[in-house]
């Protein structure tokens, strides 16, 4: 697990986006694991200013969102596709036809859930997964308990994951308590993970996947055993690791082997 600390908000964002960016300048045709919830949204901003200055396209990529609320269609303001359709894609010059999320509005959920696993493997795997945390260290949809190895599939919501997201809900309007998730297996089989956190409300979440015991009562915890994953997090969400000092440390260190490399 690679540790990054940075001093706020903006300056997760922009880092996040510079790793997108290397990707999709190293590999246009890229697939994008893509996430939702109020932390990526600044790091979207920042990639369609990049695609906006054609300094990034994303006329080759695919991508799939980690999960959807089962009982709400795309055109629903409160499912995920809308989010995406409304925070990135309708801003990009990604070929809507090749982004892909979780149907909420599935006739079938259980095969639908095969059905989007068949999807990423035939797209050739995800290079790059983008995610968040919840507080209780849910990725994805994935809430404490999920197996270790579990594969896209329909999710109970716990009641802690119910309140924290009941803020983007009208007070009378119907908020499911059924979704449709990657498994944390399909996440750990992306080539590269990209973690954001930013706030002192996810401190708990963030110690218990970095210095915490591998274990489905964490399902973030399950990051340690992905051979290149990327947390990303501000001072705040940093606050109550114990080793803070050691992952500046290494950062500093990757620094100087980087430029050191370049120097050759
Ligand atoms: N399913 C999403 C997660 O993918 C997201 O990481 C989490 C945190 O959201 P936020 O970034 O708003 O704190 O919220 C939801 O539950």
């Amino acid at each position: 697990m690679q540790v990054v600390i940075l001093k706020d908000a903006a300056e997760v964002a922009a880092y996040g986006a510079d790793i997108f960016t290397t990707q999709l300048k190293r590999k246009a045709n890229s697939v994008l694991g893509l996430a939702t919830g109020s932390t990526p949204v600044a790091l979207y901003q920042e990639l369609i200013k990049r695609n906006q200055a054609n300094e990034i396209s994303f006329a080759e990529v695919t991508s799939f969102n980690l999960d959807e609320y089962l009982g709400l269609d795309g055109s629903h303001p409160q499912s995920y596709r809308y989010f995406m359709q409304q925070q990135l894609f309708d801003h990009i010059n990604i070929d809507k036809s090749n982004t892909h999320v979780p149907p909420g509005d599935a006739k079938n959920p259980i095969t639908a859930c095969g059905e989007y696993e068949a999807r990423i493997k035939s797209a050739g795997g995800i290079d790059v997964q983008l995610l968040g945390i919840g507080r209780n260290g849910h990725i994805g949809f994935n809430e404490p308990s999920s197996g270790l190895t579990s594969r896209t599939r329909v999710k109970t919501l716990t009641k802690a994951t119910i309140d924290d997201n009941a803020r983007f809900f009208k007070a009378d309007e119907y908020q499911p308590h059924l979704s449709i998730t990657m498994g944390i297996g399909t996440i750990l089989d992306a080539k590269k993970v990209v973690l954001l956190a930013t706030g002192e409300n996810k401190a708990d979440a963030v110690v218990a996947m970095v210095e915490g015991p591998l274990t489905a009562a964490c399902p973030a915890s399950a990051l340690q055993m992905h051979r290149d994953a990327v947390i990303v997090i501000d001072e705040a969400a940093a606050s109550k690791l114990k080793d803070i000092e050691f992952y500046k440390h290494i950062e500093n260190e990757n620094q100087k082997l980087l430029d050191y490399l370049a120097s050759l």
